[in-house]
């Protein structure tokens, strides 16, 4: 690694030496960040920076036989790494490394060793990475983190929702998922199928990407950060317990948890019409994005809303409320335990709530009156990449946001691909969002798809109704990543 000057951010209090490769060097920390110098000839102030990483990278500090161990997380090439130092510290300097590593823990947010983690990897997913995904790039994390793992390879389509619902929920405090969103779909419907389905869904469930439409990473780390699986096994490992917003899709008698999206129209043909594209990853959706605009194939479709709110503007102004108050990172740290859900799902009530309404309530809901091309339903920002369908979606607002997407001319619909991983399509006057409490579509064609969570669904009438803070997730943002995109801005 190439040596930088040091910086004057030096300082004794948070300073540890230790003679690491036969060399003198010295570990410090700022508020930010962690780093590794060689020391001065003279013994004296560091000359030169041989190791700089985010403070909230270390993953684990202690001192065995007098020899400290310290992992951290540190970018090679482009995407981060496990990076161990080991080092032994002065004569007679044992207590003071003790403390120092304590210091450098807590600065850290460094969880107690020994979470426990249900892991669950689909072998195939990513086009046939995941095995390799989970050894190579995801467990070295886990282990420097010094958690206890129980990794099961699902050997079937459906594996995921059998292991879920038979967990063993004292066995564990997180599930992570190794897959594409798929697998984590099967995995929330098999805890809400567990004979304690509130208490199963208060177990957290974390996403390491490896899937080719993996929106629940980018949700939760950003753009930026998706592709990093190692900061996708951070998240995990440090990642504070978040209630999160889940839904019901019900249709005819099934009943299954949706968490990311319901789609009908372009967005669904798109996504269920491009299955034979997986190989391009992600890119796949936006073939799809423009084969539909070239088609614009109109979507007969009778939709109806139970409206929390239709006001962008007002819908962007409590989003940015909403996110001043929360500040920007919520921190990390040994956070892993129930929180309250905004339903106040830790009243004991152990039954999956009830379903509020019926698909054949009409009071209080209202239809919506013009033809659309797509619908778009979902909770959580990002539904690829490259898109940032809903700008304003909070990680427990206890509401589902909606899209309706009126027919407008091919150029405008392209032209809103530019910046849509911002979120800035949200203004379109032919885009109708809405924050509900649910909704029911009607199809009225022979013939389409719906896909919920990116799974094909039979294409009949559905309903969908948010049950507010149901599920939890790991975040170490404390909120879903993107800050609302160019509203952010
Ligand atoms: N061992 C397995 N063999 C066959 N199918 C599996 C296996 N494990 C999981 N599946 C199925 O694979 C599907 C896709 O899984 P996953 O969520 O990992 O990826 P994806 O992004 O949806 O798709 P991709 O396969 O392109 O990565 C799921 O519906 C799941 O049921």
């Amino acid at each position: 690694m190439a040596s930088t000057v040091v910086r004057p951010d030096w300082n004794l209090e948070n300073s540890l030496y230790l003679t690491v490769d036969g060399k003198p060097a010295v570990l410090w920390f700022t508020q930010d960040e962690f780093k590794v110098s060689a020391l001065g000839r003279q013994g004296g102030a560091p000359e030169a920076v041989k190791l700089c990483t985010a403070l909230k990278h270390v993953l684990h500090a202690e001192l065995v036989n007098g020899q400290a161990e310290i992992a951290t997380l540190a970018l090679k090439q482009k995407a981060h790494v496990v990076l161990r130092i080991h080092g032994r510290h002065r004569e007679g300097e044992e207590e003071i490394a003790q403390a120092w590593m304590g210091r450098l823990k807590s600065a850290a947010g460094c969880v107690v060793p020994g979470r426990r983690v249900k892991v669950i990897v689909n072998p195939f997913g990513g086009q046939g990475k995941g095995r390799h995904i989970w050894e190579h790039r995801a467990r070295p994390v886990f282990e420097a983190a010094k958690c206890l793992v129980d990794v099961t390879m699902t050997t079937h389509g459906g594996h995921a929702e059998e292991l879920a619902s038979a967990l063993d929920v004292d066995a564990y405090d997180a599930i992570a998922v190794v897959s594409g969103d798929g697998v984590v779909y099967e995995t929330f419907n098999g805890l809400a199928k567990h004979k304690q389905p509130r208490r199963a869904l208060r177990m957290p469930v974390a996403h390491i990407p490896a899937g080719s439409g993996n929106a629940f990473t980018v949700s939760l780390l950003g753009i930026k950060d998706c592709r990093d699986v190692a900061l996708a096994a951070l998240n995990v490992v440090k990642g504070r317990v978040m209630a999160m917003d889940l839904a019901s899709c019900t249709q005819g008698d099934t009943r299954r948890i949706t968490f990311v999206s319901q789609t009908l129209g372009l967005m669904a043909d798109l996504d269920l019409g491009t299955e034979g594209m997986r190989w391009m990853g992600d890119k796949r959706f936006i073939v799809g994005f423009i084969r539909g605009v070239i088609t614009m194939k109109p979507c007969p479709v009778k939709i109806w809303l139970k409206v929390a709110e239709s006001d962008k503007q007002k819908m962007a102004d409590v989003f940015r409320m909403h996110a001043g108050a929360k500040g920007g990172e919520a921190g990390n740290g040994d956070a892993v335990g129930p929180t309250v859900a905004a339903d106040g799902a830790l009243d004991g009530d152990e039954e999956l709530p009830p379903l509020k309404y019926r698909d054949t309530d009409n009071e209080g809901w209202v239809e919506f009156p013009e033809k659309i091309i797509y619908l778009y339903g979902g909770m959580m920002p990002y539904v690829s990449r490259d898109f940032m369908q809903f700008p304003v979606a909070e990680m427990n607002d206890g509401y589902l946001d909606l899209c309706l997407q009126t027919p407008t001319s091919r150029g405008t619909l392209l032209g809103s691909q530019d910046g849509a991983e911002a979120g800035k399509q949200f203004f379109l006057p032919s885009q109708h969002y809405f924050k509900v409490h649910a909704y029911r579509a009607i199809p009225l064609a022979k013939q389409g798809n719906v896909a919920i969570d990116g799974e094909r669904w039979p294409f009949l009438p559905f309903q969908v109704e948010v049950h507010p803070g149901l599920g939890r997730t790991l975040s170490m943002l404390g909120r879903w990543a993107g800050e609302g995109g160019f509203l952010a801005e």
